[in-house]
């Protein structure tokens, strides 16, 4: 294999931008964003409400095309949905009309897997999110966090080589976030699958990344691109690290900014 090719597996933004023209009015929302994620590579993303997080991850994933730049996925050009890849959206997902079984094993249908085989792996990945027990419920009889563990269980069941996640703990309390976040970073490590994990914490960006791309408010930039540097696999006590505390105060301080740039903004055309 040349060093070109080694290179070339990644998924890269290149000077993407997006802009939304809407009867309510232009609205940039992404002005220039060039980053990109290496095999094997753990990054979140942070910035202000309404900066253009969903809309870069809707880019990676094939559901938007950028109106400028362009989205690769190992030197290919994402012109819609791939198999390799599975998002978890902020909001509720699951169909509603299926058991939790087979919505976790949806995922693996699509794909043809063998029903045995599919079945096995949907209930290893629901033990895994804490939802051993209601393989049979359906969606509208779970909580609002549980249907969320239920989509998270969907996506790792494929094994997808890139994992886009948009605020999936977002609906959880901090104990559930705090496990299943810990439970992904498992995966993640036996896996080296990459992901890239759109959230509002800090703190959770920090935990779980290995990089972490600081936006701007709209239209956005990656104003920062931190490199964590905290050790693998994450000892107890991480959160009471001096690297941890010094990120912290560092993303705080920038995303206080970057907060404040935000109030006040409208569509660009009112
Ligand atoms: N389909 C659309 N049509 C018009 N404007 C849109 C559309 N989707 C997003 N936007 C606008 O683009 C900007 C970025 O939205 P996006 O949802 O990507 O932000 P975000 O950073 O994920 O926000 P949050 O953190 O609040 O979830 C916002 O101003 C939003 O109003």
């Amino acid at each position: 294999m040349t060093t070109t090719q080694v290179e070339s597996k990644n998924v890269s933004f290149d000077g993407i931008g997006m802009t939304f023209d809407s009867d309510t009015g232009r609205t940039e929302a992404v002005r220039n964003v060039t980053a990109s994620i290496a095999e094997g590579q753990f990054v979140s993303v942070i910035g202000p409400s309404g900066c253009g997080k969903s809309t870069l991850l809707d880019m990676a994933c094939g559901l938007l095309v950028p109106s400028r730049g362009r989205v690769t996925i190992d030197g290919e050009i994402v012109t819609g949905p791939r198999k390799d890849t599975a998002m978890v959206f902020q909001e509720d997902s699951t169909l509603h009309w299926r058991s939790v079984l087979d919505n976790v094993a949806f995922g693996l249908e699509i794909k043809h897997v063998d029903k045995d085989e599919r079945l096995e792996k949907a209930r290893a990945m629901i033990q895994l999110v804490g939802l051993k027990g209601f393989e049979k419920h359906r969606p509208g009889q779970l909580s609002g966090g549980m249907r969320q563990r239920v989509a998270i269980a969907r996506a790792l069941a494929t094994d997808p080589r890139i994992l886009l996640m948009d605020e999936p703990f977002g609906a959880l309390d901090q104990q559930t976030r705090q496990f299943i976040g810990r439970e992904l970073l498992k995966i993640w490590e036996q896996t080296h699958n990459r992901v890239l994990f759109v959230t509002h914490d800090i703190q959770e960006a920090i935990y779980l990344s290995d990089q972490i791309w600081v936006m701007s408010a709209r239209p956005s930039v990656v104003r920062e691109v931190i490199d964590v540097g905290l050790p693998r696999p994450r000892p107890s006590g991480t959160h009471a690290m001096a690297r941890f505390k010094e990120l912290e105060d560092h993303l705080w301080s920038i995303i206080k900014e970057e907060a404040a740039k935000t109030l006040g903004h409208g569509t660009d055309a009112a």
